[in-house]
């Protein structure tokens, strides 16, 4: 029995236990190869191949069909279930690792906070924290780093939105220890003394003691000093209670899943902003139209001073909207994820085994030239009629149940920045344009522009 299985395992060699292909793909990753190392494999072994990742056997799948049947499978079959360097370092609680019930409980509760009627609210606030960072980081600058500022942007976005954690020493502990803590998420896990993996889970530890006390604070702050729920997301959380009256999440799903959103929420939306500006420096064309097309221009002449921007201000920015997908399209901030088989699973003539992971990977079907003609050429043209995209083959965010629910904060955490720095100044860049991914890509020495201030005549 065990013959007749084991030949109709996907082609592919598993190699050294544990370790297997992970670390050819890491440095692949790191080169900027990883698409060309999956293609070299496609071309070696064909569409379905086994390998180790990350500790455990593996089947690779990609395409549309793939991507389909990934995040449309059955919760009974395909679990979600990341990695164990991950699941160690963010907390086995996180919403990447429940399934069914609890992850529909633990999802519900998190996108009662992040959904469009909610989020309209904290469009304000966002636009404060964006302004203040323009002016403590960019103005009167002529030179900035541009990734490690996009990261203290979007960490102080999430910190203030999320958490309620005011400017200050607080904030600075955990943005340090997060940005290692996160480091080891893509590694191998080996747990000595001198490893990433290490550094990381210590880290992790010193992290979820932080957000224990915020929690004390904040019960405290909900129980004795009348703060109001929608305070932020911890409040809100620590709020919500099910129909016996019981607290909806744990103590420890909240501790987990803030980690997961700080993780997943600020690192990505980085990113993706930092591409756009490496983008329009490099493309004035684009820059020009998302001034005057996307009616950035426009938006800007018709405030006041200090005037906040609105949702329906957002609503109009649709070019730059369509720049920023074209942009997710050509450079995904994921790079790909993991699922585990719970039971055998026969897919496109094979099986692949129970309790065996499953690697999905983002970039495959974007760089597809049967579904975006000439991939390589950046056109946010290709967005204009969205109907016209086949589903499952442009999906930054992922899609089905498990689809991103962090969307529209990223949309309005991008639109705002695009729109203060685009009427506010000009910037080109003093590097070359390479990038690598660690996992999320880095552009080459994270961004180094020259800027000079723009006036709107
Ligand atoms: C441009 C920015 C972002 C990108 C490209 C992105 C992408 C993704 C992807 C690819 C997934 C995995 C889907 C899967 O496993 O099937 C995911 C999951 C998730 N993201 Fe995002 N994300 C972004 C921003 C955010 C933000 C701002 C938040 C929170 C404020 C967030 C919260 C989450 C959460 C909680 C999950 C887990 C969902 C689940 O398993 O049900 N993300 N995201």
């Amino acid at each position: 029995r065990t013959r007749k299985s084991s030949k109709r395992l996907p082609p592919g060699s598993l190699g050294i236990p544990v370790i297997g292909q992970s670390l050819g793909f890491l440095q692949a990753m790191r080169a900027n190869t990883a698409e060309k190392w999956l293609q070299e494999r496609i071309r070696k072994y064909g569409p379905v191949s086994k390998l180790t990742l990350f500790g455990k056997p593996t089947v690779f799948i990609y395409g549309q069909a793939a991507n389909k049947f990934i995040f449309s499978c059955n919760h009974s079959v395909l679990a979600n279930q990341q990695t164990q360097s991950i699941r160690r370092i963010m907390g086995e609680r996180n919403l990447m690792e429940l399934n069914v019930h609890d992850h529909k409980r633990v999802r519900d509760a998190l996108v009662s906070f992040l959904k469009p009627e909610s989020l309209k609210q904290y469009v304000g606030k966002m636009d404060e924290e964006i302004k203040n960072h323009l002016e403590t980081y960019w103005q009167g600058k002529q030179q900035l780093t541009v990734l490690p500022l996009m990261k203290i942007l979007t960490f102080n976005i999430i910190c203030s939105l999320l958490f309620g954690l005011k400017r200050g020493t607080q904030r600075d502990k955990f943005g340090s220890c997060f940005q290692e803590m996160i480091k080891g998420t893509w590694s191998v896990p080996v747990n000595l003394p001198f490893t990433r993996y290490n550094r990381s889970l210590r880290e992790s530890t010193r992290v979820k003691g932080m957000i224990r006390e915020l929690i004390q604070e904040k019960r405290v702050e909900l129980e004795q000093k009348g703060a109001s729920p929608r305070q932020d997301l911890i409040t809100f959380l620590l709020s919500m209670r099910d129909e016996d009256g019981k607290e909806v999440l744990t103590e420890n799903e909240i501790v987990h899943n803030v980690i997961l959103i700080m993780v997943a929420g600020y690192d990505t939306s980085s990113v993706v902003i930092t591409f756009i500006i490496r983008l329009l420096a490099n493309e004035p064309a684009v820059c020009a139209a998302v001034l005057q097309v996307a009616e950035q221009e426009e938006i800007a002449k018709n405030k006041a001073s200090g005037e906040l921007l609105t949702w329906e201000d957002l609503a109009k920015m649709k070019y730059t909207w369509r720049v920023a997908m074209e942009n997710m399209r050509m450079f995904p901030p994921v790079f790909g994820g993991f699922r585990k088989a719970l039971a055998d699973i026969e897919y496109d003539g094979y099986i692949i085994p129970k309790g065996w992971q499953i690697f999905w990977v983002i970039p495959m079907t974007h760089i597809d030239e049967t579904i975006f003609p000439e991939p390589s050429k950046f056109d946010p043209s290709r967005f204009e009629n969205q109907a016209s995209i086949p589903p499952y083959s442009f999906i930054p965010f992922g899609a089905g149940p498990r689809m991103c629910p962090g969307y529209e904060f990223a949309r309005v955490e991008i639109l705002i920045t695009i729109h203060y720095l685009v009427t506010q100044f000009n910037w080109k860049p003093c590097a070359d344009n390479s990038f690598s991914r660690d996992p999320m890509p880095v552009p080459s020495q994270g961004l180094p522009i020259k800027v000079w201030p723009r006036n709107l005549s």
